[in-house]
């Protein structure tokens, strides 16, 4: 099987350079979070995965599809959760997800059973034929998921997919994301809260000045970083202390 992601020579400038010859490697299945002190480049690194953001120079690829040559087609197979979620307020969850799925041209029953699902599993059955402008950002940070899932994509990527949800939503996101990779999708999101990248990551990178400093599980990282036994915010604040 081909790989998941593969980023090669990835480079962008504002003025001056954020993101500077960056590779990354992602197989199916594996659970990676992209780390790096504020500014870091990591939300300017996922828009490029997105194809939200063209490149200076590089190559991205989703699963053999070439992000720059053929966006339409790795669209088709990514979730996409940007790090401020974007409603049409005046609808209800259960409008969005019919206006989403038809989007990406899935046929309806499916659709209906596959919002149902998710609605139901992200605890916003209750409120499915509400209008989401009275809706808590929690709320819509659900909504907007549920939208990013509803095509069944097998590459995921999600930018601070838990800001803003209380405990009980950040474990629901959590359980359906690692549900997903096990179901052999990937998954690459940012986050600021190292414990859930220690907890949940199969891989975790750290970025910073563009590069990628290390890269790993925990062990990995320890090594990489010279903190033998460190926590991830040992090793995090090492690698990245300028
Ligand atoms: N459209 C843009 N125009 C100009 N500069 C930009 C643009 N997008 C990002 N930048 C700059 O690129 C750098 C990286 O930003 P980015 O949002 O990717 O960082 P980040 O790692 O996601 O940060 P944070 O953890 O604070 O969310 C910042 O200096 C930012 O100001």
């Amino acid at each position: 099987m081909s790989e998941a992601l593969c980023v090669r020579g990835l480079s962008k400038s504002f003025g001056r350079p954020v993101i500077a010859g960056l590779d990354l490697s992602i197989a199916p299945g594996e659970f990676y979070a992209l780390l790096g002190p504020n500014g870091a480049g990591k939300t300017t690194t996922l828009r490029m995965i997105a194809g939200l953001m063209r490149p200076d120079a590089g190559s991205v690829s989703v699963f053999g599809r070439d992000v720059l040559a053929n966006p339409l087609g790795a669209k088709a197979i990514m979730a996409w959760l940007p790090d401020e979620p974007l409603l049409y307020d005046r609808l209800s969850p259960m409008e969005y997800l019919e206006f989403v799925a038809g989007l990406w041209r899935v046929e309806p029953a499916l659709a209906k059973s596959r919002a149902e699902e998710l609605l139901e599993t992200l605890g916003l059955w209750a409120h499915r034929f509400e209008r989401c402008e009275g809706f808590s950002r929690g709320m819509k940070q659900k909504t907007v998921l549920a939208g990013a899932l509803i095509h069944e994509p097998r590459f995921l990527l999600l930018d601070e997919p838990f800001t803003g949800l209380d405990a009980a939503s950040a474990r629901l996101v959590k359980e359906i994301l690692q549900a997903r990779a096990q179901a052999g999708a990937a998954v690459i999101l940012t986050t600021h809260i190292l414990d859930v990248a220690e907890r949940l990551a199969t891989r975790i990178g750290i970025i910073s000045g563009g590069r990628l400093l290390a890269e790993g599980d925990l062990a990995a990282l320890q090594r990489q970083a010279g903190v033998a036994h460190g926590s991830l915010e040992d090793v995090f604040l090492q690698l990245t202390a300028a």
